[in-house]
This record gives C-alpha cells, structure tokens and sequence, in this order.
C-alpha cells in the first residue's frame, strides 16, 4: 500500500553490543544520506546500559528525526551490572519485547508519522511487522558466509547429519573435520562441519536454538523484503551471489564505520563530529587510557587481544593465554570483560590473573575491561589482533589491515575463522585448545615479520585497500546504499 509520508526506518537489533552497534551505524547513514527519519529502539536492559555507560544525553535526540526508544525485555534489572546474559536468555527474551514494539509502531501511525518499515534480524519482530502490514527489512549481522552457512541448516538436518547421532565422539573435533560439506554453492567444495556455526554440535534432535535458527532462515527467505550485509562485495561477492538466488534483494553496505565516515567527509568535507546522541553505539564505558599507552609504543609492537561482548573463555584458558603472552616477549593490551572476570570468580581484569603475571608484564602489558575497538584496531602501535571472530571484530581487523590469530569459540565464529585463515589470509587459526607454549609461538609468528607474519600482513594490508575502495563514492558498498535508499527506503517504496 503505497504512502505518501516521508519514509520512517523503525529498527530493533537483537539486543547484544555486535548487533547493536553495526545496526546504529547503519541507522546512522540511512537517516544522514538516505534522510531517512529512524526511530532507534533498544531493549529495556539496554538501555540502562548505555546510559550508564555515557550518560542520559547519549539516548536524546540529537539530529531532527532520529530518535532513540525503548522496550520491555522482561529481563530481571540489576541497578550496579546489567553485564551481557546468556544469549540463549536474550533470545528468548524477544517474545516479551514484540508487543511493546508493535505499540511504538501504532503510536508512530497515530502520531502522523508512520513508520515504512522495520529493520532487524530477530525472525519475531520481521513477522510482527509483516502482520502490521509493514515491510521487513533484515540487517544481518553476521558475514555473508557466516549466513550462507546457517541457511543449511534445513539441509543439514534433512541430510541427518545434525544433530550429531552419537556420543560424544561425533562431538570431537576430529568427526567434525572429516565431515565434509561439499555442496553449498558460492562456498568452497572442501568446507568442513567444523567451519559450520556452532549450532551443529548438538546431539539434541529438539535442540531449541537450532529450532530458532532454521525458523530464523526460513523467516529470512519467505517474510522479509530485504536483507542488508555489513560486508563488501569483494571480499564475499561469490557467497552473496549464491544467497542472491535463494533470498529476497540483498544489499553489502560495508565496512559500515567506513562508509559512514567516508558519507560524512563527502557531505562536509570534515572528519565526523560524532555527536552524542548518535555515538552511544558501544553498551559499556570505554577505556580511552588504552590509546594513550599504545601512543608510547612502536609501530606494530602491540598485540591487541579482545573476544568480544558475549563469550567466556575458562579459567585454565585465561591462564594459559596470560603465560602465553608474557612467554611470547611481545607487548600486549588485554580486554578482559567484567562479567568475563565475575564468571571465572576474579574482581575486574588483573583479579582474575595470576599475580606473578600481573607483576612480570608491567609495562608490557595493559589491562582493561573494555576499550574503543575502532580506534584501537586504527592505532599504528597494534602489530596483530587476536579475536574470536566475532563478524564486526573481523571486519574491523579487516579494515585496518590488521594481521589476525584466531581463536573461534561459538555462533558464526569458525565460519569466519575458517574464511579469514583460508579464504582470505589474514589469519592464523590458535589450535583447539589454548596452551601456553602454542600461544607463545603463534604470536611470535604473526607479530615477526620474517616468520608467517610477512604473507598474512601484506594480505591484511591489500583487504584494507579493497575495504577502502569499496567506500569511495564509485565503490561497491557506497553504489549499493544509494540502491537500497531508492529501492527500499524511499518514501511510498512499499517492498
Ligand atoms: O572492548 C571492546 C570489545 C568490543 N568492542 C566492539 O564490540 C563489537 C563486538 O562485535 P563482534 O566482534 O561481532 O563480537 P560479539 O560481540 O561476540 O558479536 C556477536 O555478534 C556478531 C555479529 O552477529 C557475531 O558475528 C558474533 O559471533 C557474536 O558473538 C565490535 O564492534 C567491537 O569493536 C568494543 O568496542 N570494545
């Protein structure tokens, strides 16, 4: 039904800092470029957290027609440590968000300010939209490669491989990679179970989350008018080729912190002021400290470890990473989060590390519990970045052309694990288990330059040069946004 009104993006990211961050920045530039009026909605929880992180000015208005909102989450509320939940509650948690999502859209509708579409990658608020007679539009923010790879889960189940049969053997990383997945197209033929997303090692045949993901998939295919990656066409145009042929239009508008600073300069000809209001893109406090010790070291000196907003590694894991670096004699700067210290009984980062660690790396190493990536990744100091292949964390590796060892622990990660090491070659893959002396070795072999370090920094710096090409205003991700204003965000453009 076509609109007269000007087009109105409501967006809800599932509620986790990888997706919420990249949403933001995608609902930056459809409001700057496109002028797209958005209404930015995060969960209750969410909330809370970004306005202790920054302040209640980080969620005001800060640029006519963007607003921020928020829902119920039905999560319980802890005033001093809303830390990230289990995802597994977040995913089940949408349900209770669904109905204070539609009120905001009914609001919208009363207000004189109707919403156009919904934009999000939770399959409960994509059919919401749908029944209120609104376009759905996915922002999935995963890799394209790391999507295709749940697209088979159907397959994989019809073909009885997953859930895994037996014991814990079928579980064992050797069952997983000579278990060959040979027919997806756009994916190398010698892809193997083990680079599948995590969901495949259940034994579970009512395993929820695989129920979600096939549901999610098949939401994806026959509910939403439009799907947009935070990807480029060079680095996956062949995987996105082949989705193309299964899924509704799809848009790569990636690296997005790139495109969005490259529409910025274009339009002002200046760097992005990033005002606050449309800054509150990370959920936790930022330690700005970091950037000020890595500006005292050399160019390529430091290793900058982080595994992201969500996983947890063991304690015996964070030990024997700690000795692995110290033994690797290189400097490091650290992010131990600290619902990660909570779980593993220590106060903060340094509380959960051996103290004779903390002392014999002082001065090589910094500790935070959470810093601005971004700025970070950009910092001339970072020799290499040791990641759980969390998508943004790879792309912003990526895009700064930064060398990575990869430590892949659920989700999508060894889907980009596999694809960074093998497809792409910025990568080298940290064994099964982490041990202190493999640690020491692998971060000398990447940080050395006469080692392997050499071969996957010049990949990493060519991937950085074609990150940048595909922002300029001839570049591919650059042409696809100004497509997908026009084909899907304009104004009566009912998809
Ligand atoms: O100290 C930190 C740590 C992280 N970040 C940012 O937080 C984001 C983390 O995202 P990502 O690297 O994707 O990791 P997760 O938080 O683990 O992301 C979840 O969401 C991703 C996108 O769907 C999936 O690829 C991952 O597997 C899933 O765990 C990135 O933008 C980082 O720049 C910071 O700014 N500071």
């Amino acid at each position: 039904m076509p609109t007269a009104s000007p087009a109105h993006a409501v967006f809800f990211p599932f509620p986790v800092q990888g997706h919420v961050a990249s949403a933001l920045h995608l609902a930056k530039l459809l409001h700057a470029r496109g002028g797209v009026r958005v209404t930015f909605v995060h969960s209750e929880r969410n909330r809370r957290r970004v306005i202790r992180s920054h302040g209640e000015g980080a969620l005001a208005a800060g640029a006519p027609g963007f607003r921020f909102a928020a829902v119920p989450d039905g999560l319980p509320s802890d005033d001093d440590d809303d830390g990230p939940s289990d995802p597994r509650d977040l995913l089940f948690s949408i349900g209770a968000c669904v109905p204070h999502l539609k009120k905001i859209l009914e609001e919208a509708a009363a207000s004189g300010t109707p919403a156009t579409c919904v934009v999000s990658d939770v399959d409960h608020v994509l059919l919401a939209a749908r029944e209120m007679g609104l376009p759905a539009v996915a922002f999935w923010t995963t890799s394209a490669c790391g999507l295709m790879a749940s697209l088979q889960c159907k397959e994989l189940i019809d073909r009885g491989i997953i859930p895994l049969k037996a014991d814990a053997e079928k579980l064992s990383n050797g069952y997983l990679d000579s278990t060959v997945v040979d027919w997806v197209p756009g994916m190398p033929a010698d892809m193997r179970l083990r680079d599948f997303f995590s969901f495949v090692r259940t034994t579970d045949t009512d395993d929820p989350v695989l129920a979600v993901v096939v549901s999610t998939m098949e939401c994806l295919r026959t509910a939403t008018s439009a799907v947009i990656l935070n990807t480029f066409d060079a680095l996956e145009g062949e995987v996105v080729a082949a989705m193309s042929r299964i899924l509704p239009p799809i848009y790569t508008v990636g690296p997005l912190p790139q495109l969005t600073a490259a529409s910025h300069v274009v339009a002002s000809g200046a760097d992005p002021p990033d005002t606050p209001a449309l800054s509150a893109a990370s959920l936790c406090p930022e330690d700005g400290g970091c950037l000020e010790w890595l500006g005292r070291k050399r160019p390529c000196s430091v290793l900058y470890v982080n595994f992201g907003s969500i996983v947890y590694l063991t304690s015996t894991q964070l030990v024997e990473l700690a000795w692995g670096l110290a033994d690797s004699g290189h400097d490091f700067l650290w992010v131990i989060r600290d619902d990660q210290a909570k779980v593993t009984g220590g106060d903060g980062p340094t509380g959960v590390l051996p103290a004779e660690f903390v002392e014999k790396t002082k001065g090589k190493g910094y500790l935070t519990s959470w810093c601005p990536q971004e700025a970070v990744l950009r910092h001339d100091a970072i020799g290499a970045f040791l990641t759980h292949c969390g998508w943004n964390s790879v792309l912003e590796g990526i895009s700064n052309g930064v060398p990575m060892l990869c430590y892949p622990i659920a989700a999508d990660q060894q889907t980009n694990c596999r694809y960074a090491c093998t497809e792409w070659r910025v990568g080298v893959e940290v064994g099964d288990d982490i041990e202190r002396e493999e640690v020491a070795r692998m971060v000398r072999e990447v940080m050395e330059e006469e080692i392997k370090g050499k071969e996957v920094r010049q990949r990493a710096t060519e991937w950085k040069e074609r990150a940048a090409m595909a922002v300029v205003p001839s570049g591919t991700s650059w042409v696809n946004l100004d497509r997908m204003v026009n084909e899907v965000f304009s104004p009566g453009n009912n998809m």
